[in-house]
């Protein structure tokens, strides 16, 4: 797949980047976990990195975090990685989804925590979006539940926030924090403003993405 935009271009260098970190981490591990992010941004990087020959029968994926939706509704994040990233090589990889049949994240947290906790961790690599408010995986500003997120120690959190429509789960931000490397992936002027009022600030609960800039974090932006 030739790169021919810029965005195209930084999808291939995160695939690459990330191929090579579970590879890597694959030469002294029996498994490797990758963590990726929902949203319309991934969509290039998740279609390069299926395309690489990787041991994808020994590596996990899970989500960040997802929408308390069912799998085949048009914005679960699981439907988007089976769509766009469980495809070719990478279709041989094992799938942790992060919903249950039960009817709400609170009654479902319990259960999907033990299969999240069963994951080899720390993570090889977690991947972050983040929105134009600042959040990451689902620590939005504006949620009741950002606190706990931030503080827990579970690995898991049910979440709601006035700025979404659904309910969500997230990963901690101290299990998110369970990772050998951490990435960024934002595309835009918008979310480079964000990014460098972040920069600029302490406030956690303000932009949550700020969780995030203290561990090392290798920031994919791109125009
Ligand atoms: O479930 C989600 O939506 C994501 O996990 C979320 O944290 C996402 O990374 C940001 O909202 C950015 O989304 P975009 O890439 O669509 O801008």
């Amino acid at each position: 797949m030739t790169a021919s935009t810029p965005r195209e271009q930084l999808a291939a260098q995160l695939s690459e980047a990330v191929a090579s970190a579970l590879a890597v981490d694959l030469e002294n591990h029996e498994r490797a976990l990758l963590v990726v992010s929902g949203g319309s941004t991934p969509v290039p990087f998740f279609k390069r990195l299926a395309s690489i020959e990787l041991p994808w029968s020994r590596i996990d994926v899970t989500l960040a975090d997802e929408r308390w939706v069912a799998e085949d509704a048009e914005d679960s994040n699981a439907r988007l990685v089976r769509e766009h990233l469980l495809q070719g090589p990478a279709a041989a990889a094992r799938f942790c989804p992060l919903t249950s049949d039960d009817s709400t994240p609170e009654l479902g947290v319990e259960a999907v925590t033990k299969r999240v906790t069963e994951l080899p961790w720390p993570a090889s690599v977690v991947v972050l979006g983040m929105g134009g408010d600042g959040h990451t995986a689902s620590l939005f500003p504006d949620s009741g539940e950002l606190g706990l997120a931030l503080t827990t120690d579970d690995p898991l959190v049910a979440t709601r926030s006035p700025s979404v429509v659904q309910p969500r789960i997230t990963l901690s931000a101290g299990r998110l924090h369970q990772a050998r490397r951490h990435v960024l992936h934002v595309v835009g002027d918008d979310k480079r403003s964000v990014l460098a009022h972040a920069m600029a600030g302490d406030d956690v609960r303000e932009l949550p993405i700020r969780a995030f800039l203290a561990c090392p974090l290798a920031v994919y932006w791109a125009p």
